[in-house]
């Protein structure tokens, strides 16, 4: 089983330390993890430390890869498009592991069914440069989940997406994660999501954790307040959830004069 775990991890933004310190529980594939907290706090550049994309002290330690690093999918916040490719090409050629490779019949396959998962096969022979935000989200999570990944890292997937597609997003992703093993780390902001939809917990603030774990143990009232400076409960809903009410927030920290409602 895919394992990783995070020892003192930084990143640097050029000679600038932009997080540090990060350490925390191996996670297991079969987990989803949310990586959440206030914008700014690094959650993209934790990631991208995670993609090898960006150095820094620390080990991020990762067992039990078939694949080593290429097993490790990252789907960034702002993917870059090419306007000239269709979706179905963009997704076929995310199956390129080398330069000697050549399409077999499992990657069409691969790709129909990516397609067909994420409801977008109607948009197949698309040119990326005509979709809309959203169904440009779609497309980058087509090409990152056609890699078949053993680590997915994904920054914010569905911040682009409508209530429905959020929800058949999040459900595929888990279902995959624990059919296939998959261990995948999902930059969060709305914590009912998260609630819903992790089993784990990430929290940064200021480049540094504020503490990793089983979500209901992590996301407290308390945390609320100090990393996210709102007044809110955590309630439990008559279907058995759990979920989050804001009821009030602070400008400057602190005290929270602000009653939402
Ligand atoms: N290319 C860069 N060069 C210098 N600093 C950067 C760069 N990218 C990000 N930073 C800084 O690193 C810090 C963390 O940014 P990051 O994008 O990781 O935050 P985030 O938690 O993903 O935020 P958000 O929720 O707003 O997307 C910020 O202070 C940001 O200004």
């Amino acid at each position: 089983m895919v394992t990783l775990q995070l020892d003192g991890v930084g990143a640097f933004h050029g000679r600038h330390l932009t997080i540090s310190g990060i350490s925390t529980q191996a996670f297991a594939g079969g987990e989803v993890v949310a990586v959440i907290g206030p914008n700014a706090a690094g959650k993209s550049t934790l990631f991208k430390r995670m993609a090898g994309l960006l150095g820094g002290p620390g080990e991020v330690a990762v067992a039990g890869t078939q694949r080593g690093t290429s097993g490790i999918c990252y789907m960034p916040q702002d993917p870059p498009t090419s306007a000239a490719l269709t979706v179905y090409e963009s997704v076929l050629l995310a199956r390129k592991q080398n330069a000697s490779w050549v399409v077999h019949d499992t990657d069409l396959a691969a790709v129909d069914e990516v397609l067909a998962s994420l409801g977008i096969a109607d948009i197949a022979f698309r040119s990326l440069g005509e979709l809309s935000g959203g169904q440009r989200q779609l497309a980058s999570l087509a090409q990152t989940l056609a890699r078949d990944p053993e680590i997915l890292l994904m920054d914010e997937p569905t911040s682009a997406l409508d209530l429905h597609r959020q929800m058949q997003v999040l459900s595929l992703v888990r279902d995959l994660v624990r059919q296939r093993g998959i261990l995948a780390f999902i930059a969060l902001h709305d914590l009912n999501q998260v609630l819903r939809f992790a089993d784990k917990v990430l929290v940064l603030a200021g480049g540094r954790s504020r503490g990793s774990g089983p979500c209901k143990e992590v996301i407290t009232v308390d945390l609320l307040r100090q990393v996210y400076r709102v007044d809110a409960r955590i309630e439990c809903c008559s279907q058995g959830s759990s979920h989050v009410i804001i009821d009030g927030y602070s400008a400057a920290g602190g005290e929270i004069p602000h009653r939402a409602g």
